[in-house]
């Protein structure tokens, strides 16, 4: 991709939210998404209730707001993956309430995920090719059964050939899922959201649990989505990833959305401030939080101890 096409999708997306007010649902020039008071509750929990929201075309927009804010479940709504108990929301001006999730992927919305314990268990082949179903995965091991392909396998095989050399996974395609790294694992939930052809790619945490080291060339394939003119909207709770590719960022906080507007505005937005501030101190530590904050203590001790070995 030459560099002054790659200025060129970026400065469009830029020029899109010129002008806009900060402010929740604000309507953009060209929203390829739009999703009208939807809400979900599990029991007595709303988890979901977003008054209005429009994601714009050919952008790299950012979903973030503090645990249990109800992204992955606003994602799951808009994608069928669950079903929510009110709203609407349409993809390019098409409703999409109650559609179920392989038709959603097939129309050209489609999210990722991170690969379960089930898929870490196929090749990345056969993970490309269930990727072409536009599902989840599980439900669909019959699609791997030589013979169910027909005429579509050599097409399907192609395009996955094609996806697994843009992402460097070529040399793996016959390895199973799971042994492949943090990085390379990220890089097969995009490349296997790509096997529907997609127009609105939704990344569900991009960076989690990616080694430093490649961290530029996961970005790099991230904004390689825009330069090849597809929409993303991603959920991220690495803010400086967050800083980096995102033209716009939408926060969520309770359920709703709270504040919008490019990332530098939005990272001093009082709004969002007192949202993240009010989460940590009221709720307790998530598992994923109290695991973390162990590891970092054992590290710290362990490099203690070396030290003082070290010292002797
Ligand atoms: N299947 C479910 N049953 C009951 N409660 C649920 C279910 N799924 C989500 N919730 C609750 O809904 C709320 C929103 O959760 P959700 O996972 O959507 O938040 P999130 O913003 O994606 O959080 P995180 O950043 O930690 O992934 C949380 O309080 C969560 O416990």
């Amino acid at each position: 991709m030459p560099d002054n096409q790659t200025t060129t999708r970026k400065a469009a997306a830029l020029a899109a939210f010129q002008g806009l007010e900060h402010e929740p649902g604000v309507a953009k020039p060209d929203a390829i998404l739009t999703a009208d008071n939807v809400v979900r509750r599990f029991g007595g929990l709303t988890a979901v209730d977003v008054g209005h929201v429009e994601i714009q075309r050919g952008s790299i927009t950012a979903l973030i707001g503090p645990n249990g804010a109800g992204k992955t479940t606003f994602f799951n709504q808009l994608t069928g993956f669950d079903t929510a108990d009110a709203g609407s929301w349409s993809f390019n001006g098409k409703a999409m309430n109650g559609v179920p999730a392989h038709k959603v992927a097939r129309s050209g919305m489609v999210r990722t995920f991170q690969l379960t314990k089930a898929l870490s268990k196929l090749t990345v082949m056969e993970n490309m090719r269930l990727g072409a179903q536009g599902q989840k995965g599980e439900n669909f091991f019959r699609a791997l059964i030589p013979g169910s392909w027909r005429g579509q396998e050599d097409e399907i095989t192609k395009r996955a050939e094609e996806l697994l050399v843009r992402f460097k996974l070529d040399a793996k395609s016959e390895d199973f899922a799971g042994s492949l790294s943090g990085g390379q694992r990220k890089l097969l939930e995009m490349a296997r959201a790509l096997m529907v052809n997609p127009e609105l790619v939704m990344l569900d945490e991009p960076m989690a649990g990616v080694n430093p080291a490649l961290t530029q060339s996961l970005l790099g394939h991230v904004k390689d989505l825009r330069e090849q003119g597809m929409t993303v909207l991603f959920v991220e709770h690495d803010m400086d990833m967050v800083r980096d590719i995102s033209d716009w960022v939408i926060v969520m906080a309770q359920g709703a959305i709270i504040a919008e507007g490019p990332p530098d505005s939005i990272m001093s937005d009082h709004r969002v401030i007192d949202a993240y501030l009010g989460a940590h101190h009221d709720a307790p530590l998530s598992e994923e939080e109290l695991q973390q904050q162990l590891h970092e203590a054992e590290a710290a001790l362990e490099a203690e101890a070396a030290e003082e070995e070290a010292a002797k």
